[in-house]
């Protein structure tokens, strides 16, 4: 324990945070993990004390205010503001208190509604924003830019930024006002068969495509990062390099829930990106995959619902 280095991991208790305290590598660590009524990230003054205290050998950034389409539409001004206080508090602090790690999880929403796929790391901030998510986009670019910055005013500074795609696994949220893809799917299926139902309803046409992989396989690269910082490019996505159409998703889900119905179509609900795809160029040549199947990351994930969240 004592010659453990030390990891200041925020959002420790979300999806993401949850998924590293789990991952074997993360025994490696001495990890501080508070929580948002422990440490409220967007007073900067909190932080600055925190940090100062611990002096952490490396910090990993996963906290936000995270939700799917729906609840990003719905609250913008919040998804702006809080992401965009925590990024620049955690980020200064950690580099003010002389932190010379600092892994930045931002978001494939923040790359251009119209930019073509494979989305490559340089095309950030070459266009347009997609509407439903633009407040959350902003907040992910600010914190990334600001890390770049440091990186470059500061050579022994190795402030770098993770983009991962779109998400799902275990401790996900299932609540459908705040849920993303995925664990929506998760419940209304579920729903379904254990009320007798024989239809469900997908929002849109169906034909959006979405990249969705494991928490537990982001934990994977962030622990290798973790271990070698100097080897990780300063910006990279992680992903899987291929996607599926929502209308997919809807069918493979079923199939583990076990659920034989058929699908209708809202058409009045909120689609956003037609495809946001990462190039998985850089991350291949930094010598990482994904891997877990999307069946054996959705299987697992249901065995969670039903242990934590289903009725
Ligand atoms: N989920 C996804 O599909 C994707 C997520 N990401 C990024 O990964 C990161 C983690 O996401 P995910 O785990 O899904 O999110 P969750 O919503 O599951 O977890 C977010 C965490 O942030 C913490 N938090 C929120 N506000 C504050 C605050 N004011 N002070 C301190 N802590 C706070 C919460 O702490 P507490 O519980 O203690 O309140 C919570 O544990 C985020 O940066 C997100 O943008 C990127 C791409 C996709
Ligand atoms: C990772 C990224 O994820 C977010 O963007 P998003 O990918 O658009 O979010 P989503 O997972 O909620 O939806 C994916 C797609 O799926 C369709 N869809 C069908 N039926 C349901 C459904 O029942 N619920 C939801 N939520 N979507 C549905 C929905 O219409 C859309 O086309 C950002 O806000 C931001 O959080 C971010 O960083």
């Amino acid at each position: 324990m004592g010659s453990k280095r030390t990891l200041f991991l925020t959002g420790g208790a979300g999806m993401v945070g949850r998924n590293i305290q789990d991952h074997p590598a993360a025994a490696d660590w001495h990890i501080l993990a508070p929580r948002s009524a422990e440490l409220d990230l967007t007073d900067a003054d909190a932080v600055t004390r925190f940090v100062d205290t611990h002096k952490p050998d490396l910090v990993v950034h996963a906290a936000g205010r995270v939700g799917g389409i729906q609840a990003n539409m719905a609250h913008p001004v919040a998804f702006l503001e809080e992401n965009t206080a925590m990024g620049r508090n955690v980020i200064m602090a950690a580099h003010r208190a002389g932190v010379r790690d600092f892994l930045n999880l931002a978001s494939t929403c923040m790359y251009p509604r119209a930019a073509a796929n494979p989305l490559r790391e340089e095309m950030i901030l070459t266009g347009e924003l997609e509407p439903t998510n633009e407040g959350y986009a902003l907040a992910k670019i600010m914190a990334t830019r600001l890390c770049q910055y440091i990186g470059r005013e500061d050579t022994d500074a190795r402030y770098k930024t993770l983009i991962p795609c779109n998400l799902f696994g275990l401790h996900d949220k299932f609540d459908p006002k705040h849920s993303h893809l995925v664990p929506a799917i998760i419940h209304k299926v579920h729903e379904a068969k254990r009320l007798g139902q024989d239809t469900v309803e997908i929002w849109g046409d169906g034909t959006a495509r979405r990249e969705f992989m494991f928490a537990g396989d982001l934990a994977d690269a962030v622990m290798q990062a973790a271990n070698d910082m100097a080897a990780l490019p300063d910006l990279m996505n992680t992903g899987l390099g291929h996607d599926h159409t929502i209308n997919d998703y809807y069918a493979t889900v079923a199939k583990v829930v076990g659920w034989d119905g058929t699908f209708t179509h809202d058409l009045s609900k909120p689609v956003g990106m037609k495809q946001k795809l990462c190039s998985t160029e850089r991350q291949a040549k930094w010598g990482w995959s994904a891997p877990t199947s999307l069946e054996d990351g959705l299987a697992q994930t249901y065995r969670h619902y039903q242990e934590s969240f289903a009725q």
